[in-house]
């Protein structure tokens, strides 16, 4: 049977990347996706607007949603300090087994914890589950029609504190316009707009920032 993408570019991370080095799996997927297939990894173009992100953040707990092959993952796990968390859910479990690998390539294993499941379904359960109070810091990478309904359900759930940062990929290609429109009207969030491109192309993206006022 034909192999998918994703286990072409964790082939592609095998051939070409050193175990427990983060920056050349970063690199391999990078080279995979221009030069041999797209993928919709953040990129690095993208990526680096999230490492400033996160390095100015120094952020303790870490929500990512959207896994895919862990290429943010291992972007944003590389950067937090030892004893920091990042719980990452993956709805497509053929996408979760690919990034498990690419996480453990990387040997962030450590301080990263890749959920499979629905993000509707977890969210509501981190605290119990995960013993997590608050998140430091939330990624929203996920199905497009899912960033505004999960946004309102971390606040409900409590899970959001004065200062928490969401960080939102493709608000512009493919576009999240209600959440968009939820976090910059919205009293409880302080939102800024980092203008980009769409991963490995020349389309206009970018990454919203929200910072939760409380
Ligand atoms: O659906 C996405 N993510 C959730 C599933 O894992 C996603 C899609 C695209 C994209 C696709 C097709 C196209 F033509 C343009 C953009 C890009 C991304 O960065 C993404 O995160
Ligand atoms: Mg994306």
């Amino acid at each position: 049977t034909r192999s998918t993408r994703p286990q072409r570019l964790l082939n592609a991370v095998r051939k070409h990347a050193t175990r427990g080095d983060p920056q050349s799996v970063i690199s391999a997927i990078d080279h995979f996706c221009r030069h041999s297939e797209w993928a919709m990894n953040i990129g690095d173009e993208k990526g680096s607007i999230l490492d400033s992100v996160v390095s100015e953040l120094n952020p303790e707990k870490v929500l990512e949603l959207g896994t895919y092959c862990g290429y943010s993952t291992v972007r944003i796990a590389r950067l937090l300090p030892p004893g920091a968390r990042l719980i990452t859910l993956e709805f497509n479990a053929d996408y979760a087994a690919i990034a498990r690998q690419v996480i453990a390539l990387a040997g962030l294993e450590d301080r990263v914890q890749l959920v499979e499941g629905a993000s509707e379904d977890w969210i509501p359960r981190m605290k119990e589950h995960f013993g997590i109070e608050t998140f430091d810091f939330v990624f929203l990478d996920h199905w497009k029609d899912r960033y505004l309904p999960d946004t309102k359900l971390m606040e409900d759930c409590g899970l959001l504190r004065k200062g928490t940062v969401l960080l939102a990929d493709n608000v512009i290609c493919p576009g999240v316009p209600d959440y968009l429109q939820y976090v910059r009207n919205s009293l409880s969030y302080k939102s800024c707009y980092f203008k980009s491109h769409l991963e490995y192309t020349k389309a206009e993206d970018g990454l919203e920032k929200s910072v939760f006022l409380g």
